[in-house]
């Protein structure tokens, strides 16, 4: 909040509040342990496979936009039904939209994943 004094408290306290957030997503949100899931598999077979710096610098990457993308997805998907339960056109366009921003980084996942996984395993 503007003009509101610094404190190491509320810091702390913001730091519980994502906390918390990120918790309510992989516990309650089954496309938070889709992908709590395929990042697992990911990072196991980036070990077993034993790729480069570079390339964990890019699943690590990838892996957290997805994630990202898909917390915001949830953020958004929970104010909306905030708003209105009820059939709304706009409602529609909102939530199509971050499911939308979603897949963007789901392909690119894949796309970067079949980069560095495909050539190593065929
Ligand atoms: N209030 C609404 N009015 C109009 N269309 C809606 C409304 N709520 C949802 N939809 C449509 O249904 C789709 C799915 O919405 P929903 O909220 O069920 O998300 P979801 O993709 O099933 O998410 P999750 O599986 O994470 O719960 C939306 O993308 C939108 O097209």
């Amino acid at each position: 909040m503007e003009g509101k004094k610094f404190s190491i408290l509320d810091r702390i306290k913001s730091f519980k509040y994502a906390f918390e957030g990120l918790k309510f997503f992989f516990v309650n949100e089954h496309n938070g342990r889709v992908h709590f899931g395929a990042a697992f598999f990911a990072i196991g077979l980036s070990f077993y496979l034993k790729i480069s710096n570079l390339e964990w610098i890019a699943i690590i990457s990838v892996i957290a936009v997805v994630f990202t993308a898909e917390i915001f997805n949830s953020a958004i998907e929970k104010l909306a039904d905030a708003v209105t339960l009820e059939i709304n056109p706009q409602i529609k366009i909102i939530k199509d939209l971050a499911a939308g921003a979603v897949l963007v980084t789901a392909v690119l996942a894949a796309l970067v994943g079949g980069i560095i996984f495909l050539p190593k395993l065929f």
